[in-house]
């Protein structure tokens, strides 16, 4: 509205540099504007350690130092200070002292030290950044970071450069300490804008408190705080209101020079003259209560998830926060929709194969269409190969996003690969190029072209000898191993090899030529699992990926990608060593041949980016929960929910009500909001570890996550809430607002429900009108809740609607069930007709605030009718169908025999609410949908 563009600030606190243009524009401008002596880091004297003896000095044109060059920098500081990141003593346990299992600190471990020692020197006195970090250093690293921290600033400052962390407590302490600076940024910026500010850490929430003057505009959800690992504090969104309310300006209790009085300052900054009286800063919350992404069944199952009540560890007096009230009253726009779905699979390949092939029988069935978005959600990325391959085998389209693309093409992968690929085809000129470097030996291009040229000499020299013995560029590298023994090949009689090869690229070679011999030697008797777990150990090559992470979290993500490998290796366990050189002319197929073919295939396959002249098909998006913030997909399958991979092992270990495990929470929160209108969860019923030396399989509990979800009661059985059995029953409608998905609600649907609360609200003489939310804020209840009476004390105006606990009429008496199941369709008519008929019980026993409860259980129990005696697990009570009966797993029917269970129909969400499962018999070869009670598992 005809505001100068630069009125606005919009503040960006992202690691990408793209975002931080603008705090470097800040620091630039801090730094441009101030008046020559107050230089940026004059208050270093102040304000940092009182070592910093000289005075740095920064011009505008500093430049910003990334993680590499930090870390350049760092190695040549310890160095002056001749500090040795090895230890002399022995590691007390495995990855003790650094990540790479050795006692050996990570130089990034000094440099995050360092960050937090700075964040809590500069927010002194208060509860701050940087204190837990602190608190978790050892002290060894706590020691090397409090030496050099001083001289590693002295160092960048002098270099006229800064790193990320001072682009933002430079600003802070430029701010806070010099008014004429601070000005000049208020009358450049009247306005100010914070997106995603449940991600702001505390020094970017007073750097935005610096800034503010009369107007700020910040935008987030705290349920969506997933940063706290890189220092953003969730409690910035609900403690935004003491943070600014009834404040002078943002800046009070911040500064201690700040003497002016704020009105006077005001106007001076505004240029207006004559005594305008300047109000207190307000704070107005605008909650959006819409959400226009969701669908109702989803937005109510993600709620239950993120509601504190599922937080509560004992479930015990479970209270309604004001923030519960809050999202319970969000208003979903875009209808019901179909029940978000929990199924368990048998393991990790089930679970890959089976959301393969849901979205393709989505797509098939109507239920998506070929444009339709498709996001294939997990926790780390390791997790991605499975789903990859499964997308491969079945053709399906797809694409890894975020930055760690492809799993094949990834950078560790591709240099374990490296290695078997010079053991299967020492040929591979591109293959030795990668291996060599992994990791960095000294032997750069010239010392390898000085090795593929002595190669070429050999190859001619044996041909003009007429020699059919030709060794193969691996068997040349192992020539210039010292001899052992006898040595096999001896090559350097024949070609010598001092005239290509120099001594400086000889006497890197030959270490590395000693570790392919032992490695060849053992390929010859490990299968391929074990063969990359020697690689793996004889090359060091864990010190090369910790070398090449830039932190903690990324280096583990690339051993959990690389274990991953390893696991896919597993396949070829039973076919015998993985390489054999004993008849190297005829090509022989071997399990390290079949292994590199099929992951070759897996890899050509796999896209970097889609070739959109490709379309008509749909494509399925696969990504970390963390990569898929912000986005929105038609359909999203979460998958590898089980405890240890989600919520992480590490974060269960910090207990219940750690940071670590209410941001796994948070992270659930994320991910199934992403979803618009399918939401699938999986679990693996099964999942492999590593133990020693090999693989092991155990059985993995289901995620606590799903556990709220699938748990009539909405709290968490075993994993830190109390058994259903405790919980007050009506606490059953978990999805209040729109549909219950389990069996209770189930039993009518919504027309019916309507129906039924127009007609008892009629003969109560009441109409709609009279219903009224009681929140003030937009509450929309879908589904009213309706009562014949009135509580006595007539405080809550709202009518109540008690449904009872019946489910499906549970037809086990079995000629009844001979009789109901004769074909499929009469199967779906008489089906119906047990649900009108539950639907009358209901009616006539259950929608009443004061029924006694032992008759909705005689309502809901039937018990007239004969329990069947199958033999077997019967189904809990709190779990619905898909949950209970994972797609593929066997069954036992009593008439029916055994069976398999089917993908249910997506499209009918009223599937999963009658506790139907679909079953395709052996001995009829027919899909029936029969009620869950039915059936029993088989093992055998
Ligand atoms: N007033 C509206 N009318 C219709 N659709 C809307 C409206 N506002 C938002 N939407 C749609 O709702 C979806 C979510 O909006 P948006 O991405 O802005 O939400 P968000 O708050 O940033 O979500 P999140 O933080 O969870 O990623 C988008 O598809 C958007 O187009």
């Amino acid at each position: 509205m005809g505001r100068r563009r630069e009125e606005e600030g919009i503040l960006a606190f992202g690691r990408e540099l793209g975002n931080l243009s603008s705090v470097r524009g800040c620091l630039g401008v801090a730094a441009a504007a101030a008046p020559s002596g107050a230089t940026v880091t004059s208050m270093g004297d102040e304000h940092h350690n009182n070592n910093v003896a000289t005075v740095q000095t920064l011009d505008g044109s500093f430049n910003i130092l990334d993680q590499s060059d930090q870390l350049r920098l760092l190695k040549e500081i310890l160095q002056r200070h001749d500090i040795e990141l090895k230890s002399t003593t022995p590691p007390a346990f495995a990855g003790g002292g650094g990540a790479n299992g050795n006692n050996e600190i990570r130089p990034i471990t000094v440099l995050n030290a360092i960050s937090s020692l700075n964040t809590m020197e500069a927010t002194r006195g208060n509860a701050n950044d940087g204190d837990d970090v602190v608190a978790k250093m050892s002290k060894r690293v706590h020691k090397i970071a409090t030496e050099i921290r001083v001289p590693f600033q002295r160092a960048k400052y002098s270099q006229n450069s800064v790193d990320f962390d001072d682009l933002i407590l430079l600003t802070r302490e430029l701010l806070m300490h010099h008014p004429e600076v601070r000005e000049i940024l208020h009358r450049r910026w009247r306005h100010v804008l914070v997106d995603e500010f449940q991600d702001t850490s505390r020094v970017q929430l007073d750097l935005v408190r610096l800034l503010t003057t009369n107007s700020l505009f910040v935008v987030g959800d705290g349920d969506q705080s997933i940063y706290s690992w890189r220092g953003a504090s969730p409690e910035s969104m609900s403690d935004f209101e003491l943070t600014f309310h009834d404040r002078a300006h943002g800046w009070e209790e911040l500064l201690s020079d700040d003497q002016e009085d704020v009105s006077k300052y005001l106007e001076r900054i505004d240029g207006v003259r004559g005594g305008r009286e300047v109000a207190p800063l307000r704070v107005k919350s605008v909650y959006l209560m819409e959400n226009y992404r969701s669908t109702t069944n989803i937005v109510r199952a993600a709620q239950r998830i993120i509601s504190t009540n599922s937080e509560k560890s004992n479930g015990a007096n479970p209270t309604t926060s004001a923030q519960d009230e809050i999202r319970r009253d969000m208003k979903p726009m875009r209808g019901d929709g179909p029940s978000p779905r929990v199924l368990a699979c048998k393991d990790g390949k089930a679970e890959a194969k089976f959301v393969v092939q849901t979205v393709i029988s989505m797509v098939d069935r109507g239920d998506l269409s070929p444009s339709s978005t498709v996001a294939i959600i997990y926790r780390t990325n390791a997790q991605s190969r499975l789903l990859e391959e499964a997308c491969v085998e079945d053709n399906l389209r797809y694409v890894v996003r975020g930055s760690s693309g492809t799993f094949y093409k990834r950078a560790e992968i591709q240099d374990c690969m490296a290695f078997l690929k010079i053991m299967y085809n020492p040929r591979d000129r591109s293959a030795w190029a990668r291996a060599v470097k992994a990791p960095s030996r000294g032997i750069g291009e010239t010392s390898l072209n000085e090795f593929f040229r002595y190669c070429d000499a050999v190859t001619e020299k044996y041909a003009e000898l007429g020699r059919n013995d030709l060794p193969s560029p691996l068997d040349v590298m192992i020539s210039f191993a010292p001899a052992v023994g006898a040595s096999p090949i001896d090559i350097s009689p024949i070609v010598p090899p001092k005239d290509i090869v120099s001594t400086r690229s000889m006497n890197r070679f030959v270490p590395f030529a000693s570790s392919l011999r032992s490695l060849r030697r053992k390929g010859e008797a490990q299968t391929v699992s074990d063969f990359l777990l020697s690689v793996i150990d004889d090359l060091a090559l864990k010190s090369h990926f910790d070398a090449i992470s830039k932190t903690r979290d990324e280096y583990e993500d690339r051993l959990g990608n690389v274990m991953e490998l390893v696991r896919a290796a597993e396949r070829y366990k039973t076919d015998g060593p993985c390489i054999s050189f004993s008849s190297v002319d005829e090509p022989m197929e071997t399990p390290l041949g079949n292994f590199l073919d099929d992951v070759a295939l897996i890899a050509d396959i796999a896209p970097d980016e889609l070739d959109s002249e490709d379309g008509g098909r749909i494509v399925a998006n696969l990504m970390t929960i963390h990569s898929s913030k912000g986005m929105e997909f038609d359909a999203v399958f979460l998958v590898g929910n089980e405890e240890g991979t989600f919520p992480t092992q590490r974060s269960i270990a910090e207990g219940e009500r750690s940071i670590e495990l209410s941001e796994e929470r948070r992270l659930c929160y994320v991910a199934m909001t992403r979803a618009k209108t399918h939401l699938v969860l999986t679990w693996r019923r099964e999942v492999s570890f590593f133990s020693g030396a090999i693989f092991k399989s155990k059985d993995a509990v289901r995620s606590r996550f799903l556990d709220v979800l699938v748990s009539k009661q909405g709290t968490v059985p075993g994993k830190g809430g109390s058994h259903p059995s405790t919980q007050d029953k009506s606490n059953n409608l978990s999805f209040k607002n729109g549909t219950s998905r389990s069996g209770n609600v189930g039993s009518m649907t919504k027309r019916e429900m309507h129906t039924e609360a127009k007609r008892l609200l009629a003969s109560e003489g009441k109409s709609w009108g009279s219903w009224n939310p009681s929140s003030q804020k937009k509450t929309i209840r879908q589904i009213p809740s309706i009562a014949l009476k009135s509580p006595a004390n007539g405080v809550d105006q709202r009518p109540k609607l008690v449904l009872d606990q019946t489910r499906i009429l549970s037809v086990r008496d079995s000629i009844d069930r001979r009789k109901v199941l004769t074909s499929p369709q009469s199967q779906t008519a008489q089906q119906s007709m047990v649900m009108r008929q539950n639907h009358h019980s209901s009616r006539n026993t259950s929608i009443n605030v004061n029924a006694p409860k032992n008759q909705s259980q005689t309502a809901a129990g039937h018990s007239n009718v004969n329990q069947a005696t199958l033999s077997g697990e019967p189904p809990p009570d709190d779990m619905d169908s898909t949950l209970f009966f994972p797609v593929g797993s066997s069954v036992k029917h009593k008439l029916h025999g055994r069976g398999v269970v089917q993908t249910p129909p997506n499209s009918d969400s009223e599937f999963s609410k009658k506790m139907l499962v679909r079953v395709k018999f052996i001995e009829e070869s027919t899909e029936w949908d029969l009620p869950m009670d039915g059936l029993v598992h088989t093992y055998d």
